[in-house]
């Protein structure tokens, strides 16, 4: 099952458009969990327990483990979502973009090395920079198009030949890459306009929309403006709001994401259809 086939059966199948973002920071761990050697895989694999029936996709953000030189608990945990949850996709938040040869290698990473059903690309670097990842048509390729940070809107507002560049982004990408039918965008929970006028110009393609909970993005406005006309069409990416939901010590840390990721989910359905 290629990456938009298995990501629609897992909208169904959960009734779901959350993306549960795995951003691990041991500052933010419970104690019981700080000294132990694999931490990150515990902490992750509980969270993913907790949420996998409320979740459309699992997001891990390749920095936070780089980071601590953990990609071995990465492995792990990609491992466990693969063979414990093999009809949730597994999207590698990572960013790359370089030249062909290169980016050759980053596509070999996500895909072989993680199993990646999806990885993050930059467009920056143009077509070329992307044509490595058709080696892998049944993978997806989520290219960043109107992000969700405010310094986004230095290089992706600039108007070019009367079109702001973020819209340069998503025309290029459904007209001329998006041959196999791979493509995703990211735009941001934080730009509602955009994404509708996104919408508009992507017709049906799938978007990864990071941005609600803590960076604050309006659930409803979100929806409504990413939403395809049968109601699907986006990963909702929520994080820390999830990952961190315990309000105190001692709490149980994967009871409280569980209620988060349930509060997160059910609001997002609430503007769906
Ligand atoms: O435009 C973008 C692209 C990626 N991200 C990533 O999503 C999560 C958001 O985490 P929260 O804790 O829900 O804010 C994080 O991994 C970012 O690197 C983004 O925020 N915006």
């Amino acid at each position: 099952m290629n990456f938009i086939d298995k990501l629609s059966a897992a909208w169904t199948r959960n009734d779901s458009l959350l993306c549960v973002g795995l951003d691990p920071d041991l500052a933010r761990f419970p104690t019981h969990l700080k000294d132990q050697p694999d931490a990150i895989v515990q902490f992750c694999k509980a969270i993913i327990d907790a949420t996998a029936d409320l979740a459309c996709a699992f997001k891990p953000q390749i920095a936070y483990f780089a980071a601590l030189g953990a990609e071995d608990q990465l492995e792990a945990i990609c491992r466990y979502l693969r063979e414990t949850y093999p009809h949730i996709p597994l999207i590698l938040d990572a960013k790359r973009g370089d030249i062909g040869a290169t980016a050759h290698q980053y596509a070999r990473e996500a895909f072989e090395r993680y199993g990646a059903d999806a990885v993050t690309v930059s467009p920056y670097m143009g077509s070329d920079s992307v044509e490595p990842y058709f080696d892998w048509p049944d993978r997806g390729v989520i290219v960043l198009c109107r992000t969700s940070n405010a310094g986004g809107s230095d290089l992706q507002f600039l108007d070019v030949g009367g079109v702001p560049l973020y819209q340069h982004v998503a025309k290029l990408v459904a007209e001329k890459w998006n041959r196999n039918g791979q493509y995703a965008l990211v735009v941001g929970a934080t730009f509602p306009e955009e994404l509708a006028q996104v919408r508009k110009i992507i017709g049906d393609m799938p978007l990864l929309v990071p941005g609600v909970g803590a960076q604050g993005g309006d659930v409803a406005a979100t929806v409504r403006a990413g939403r395809t006309a049968n109601g699907t069409g986006m990963m909702i990416n929520s994080s820390r709001a999830i990952l961190y939901a315990a309000a105190q010590e001692g709490e149980d840390f994967a009871a409280a994401a569980r209620r988060v990721a349930r509060e997160t989910r059910d609001e997002i359905n609430r503007y769906r259809g």
